[in-house]
């Protein structure tokens, strides 16, 4: 129990720790950042970089400051295993073996090959590189650093897989899966997955748990028996064969509702809301001494979960943005002073809305959360579009749903999760953009698509098909070896787990300063609105 509270304190403590020691740091940034825009940036990408990478103000006078990050590192990404709670837990011999299907020739049939001779796991120590640039300074474009002169710290994370060794018996096994919070592509291709894995292991009680965690206390949601029949298909369509839902009940019924139904292995698939449960479920099963492993399956659209180089979905979603974005331009392209207005997903996150505008190449303006504007004066996007009209009689703004809210009268609604109902900024956009231009007397012909639900309600494509098959594999694998509380992610195009609370203390966001968002301004041309 000791380990898994540290880990959980230190995932929120570090972030103001560091942030303070940013600040108390600034005259030595000021040497390298002389405007104080660039320190405003650095101060930030010091701020984020202390969630992901430290636990504490470090004394960088201390010579040996890096050994201790690193130890602090170590024990910070520990995975929680049973063994922390069930010490005298047995392991005993992986059933998974995909050789164990193949029997050699001349062999008594029946009779397969052994384990030691398949080279197929994953060795516990077995680490995966979480940073892999050695920034020579931190002026470097998205230089994260850790101290000052943003020294190489090799940080490490465990490797994903099947383990040769695992801590359930398949017999003993009833696995669940629930699905949380809004849709996204390739929920079904995960679902799919973790039931045919399970099965190769040998499990038999596999179920899914409907309408999100909301199934675990409305009586009148029977769990869905699955099973590889069950699923062979379901990737074919997107949504998920289970039902999604925000709210629900608290912590304490899920755990005893996972009681009640047996339920020894747990699979969430959901965003920081749907992780933070996962986790607050983790810590009841241990408080309660329950031998159950939960383990995460980051869903999230908007691709804002920490340390992973993308998340399921996110691809299919640009890909797919890319429609709605082609509409805009051919509207606006054939209107005479046309404006087109696309809102993409991105509460807090403008990850969908770079990548859509730098992969189409037809995108003018792009407005994302990380980087505020003004709408209206001299440097204002109203007077840019004007400009656009000028110069090319046509013009193509791409808005994040969650930019420019400082705009927008506060709706103060909230949805049954708690997250924040934002006014609608492309309709913002929208009528400003037509109130400007009427007022200037100019014709404008302003065309508004928001292909949220369009998006969201996708198959995945190809890549994401891929990317889900394998995470829902690792997180079979995560639960047989023992872990819980813990995810499953790309990491440098390798998988990893990761203790959940060091993936969710904070939305990942996009990096003002970083190439990807440079290269973005770059395809669109566009200048600061400030
Ligand atoms: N801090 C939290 N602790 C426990 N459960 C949470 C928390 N935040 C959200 N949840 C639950 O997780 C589910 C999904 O959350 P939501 O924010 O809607 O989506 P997402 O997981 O995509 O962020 C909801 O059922 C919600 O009640
Ligand atoms: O209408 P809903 O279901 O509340 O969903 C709207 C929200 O869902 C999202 O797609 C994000 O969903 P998650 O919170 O599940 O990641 C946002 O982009 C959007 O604001
Ligand atoms: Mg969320």
């Amino acid at each position: 129990m000791a380990s898994i509270s540290h880990v959980i304190t230190t995932a929120t403590n570090p972030h103001l720790n560091l942030y303070h020691l940013t600040q108390t740091r600034s005259s030595t940034l000021r040497l390298s950042h002389s405007n104080s825009r660039r320190i405003l940036n650095n101060t930030r990408v010091f701020a984020e970089h202390a969630n992901s990478t430290s636990t504490s103000a470090i004394d960088f006078n201390d010579p040996d400051w890096k050994i201790k990050f690193q130890q602090d590192f170590e024990s910070r990404f520990r995975l929680p295993h049973i063994t922390d709670i069930f010490p005298d837990s047995p392991p005993i011999p992986s059933t998974f073996c995909l050789k164990m299907r193949t029997p050699i020739g001349k062999d008594i049939p029946g009779h397969y090959s052994l384990d030691e001779e398949w080279h197929g796991y994953i060795n516990n120590n077995d680490r995966v590189l979480l940073k892999t640039i050695n920034y020579s300074s931190p002026k470097s474009a998205g230089a994260e650093c850790i101290d000052p002169n943003c020294t190489w710290v090799e940080q490490w994370v465990h490797r994903a897989g099947p383990r040769e060794k695992i801590y359930y018996k398949p017999e003993e096994v009833k696995a669940a899966i629930v699905t949380c919070g809004g849709l996204c592509p390739g929920l079904n291709d995960v679902i799919r997955q973790i039931v045919i894995t399970l099965e190769i292991y040998g499990v038999k009680k596999i179920v899914g748990i409907p309408f999100g965690y909301r199934g675990f206390s409305d009586k009148e949601l029977i769990e869905v028996p699955l099973s590889r029949k069950v699923v062979q298909n379901i990737h074919l369509s997107g949504g998920s064969l289970l039902g999604v839902s925000r709210g629900g009940p608290g912590v304490n019924d899920i755990v005893d509702s996972l009681e009640e139904r047996g339920i020894n292995m747990l699979f969430v698939l959901g965003g920081n809301g749907t992780h933070a449960g996962a986790n607050a479920i983790h810590s009841e099963c241990c408080k309660r001494r329950l031998k159950v492993s939960v383990i995460g399956v980051p869903k999230t659209i908007d691709n804002d979960i920490l340390l992973m180089d993308k998340t399921f979905g996110f691809d299919t979603a640009v890909e797919e943005a890319q429609r709605a974005i082609n509409s805009a331009y051919i509207e606006a392209h054939s209107a005479y002073h046309g404006i087109g207005v696309v809102k993409l997903m991105g509460r807090s996150s403008g990850f969908i809305a770079m990548q859509a505008s730098l992969s189409s190449g037809q995108v003018d303006v792009c407005l994302i959360p990380e980087v505020p504007f003004n709408s209206h004066g001299p440097h204002g996007i109203l007077r840019h579009l004007q400009y656009l009209l000028e110069m090319k009689g046509s013009a193509v703004v791409c808005v994040a749903e969650g930019a420019g809210q400082n705009l927008l009268q506060n709706t103060n609604a909230k949805d049954a999760s708690g997250n924040i109902v934002f006014g609608d900024i492309g309709v913002y956009i929208q009528q400003e953009t037509k109130k400007y231009f009427k007022e200037i007397g100019v014709h404008a012909d302003v065309k508004y698509i928001d292909p949220t639900y369009m998006i969201r309600a996708c198959r995945a494509n190809a890549s994401d098909g891929i990317l889900c098959t394998v995470l829902g594999q690792n997180a079979v694998h995560g639960a047989f070896a023992g872990y819980s509380g813990i995810t499953v992610g790309l990491c440098n195009t390798h998988y990893a787990y990761f203790p959940i609370p060091e993936v969710i203390s904070h939305p990942r966001l996009v990096d003002p300063n970083s190439r990807m968002w440079h290269r973005c301004l770059t395809s669109t041309g566009q200048p600061d609105f400030i």
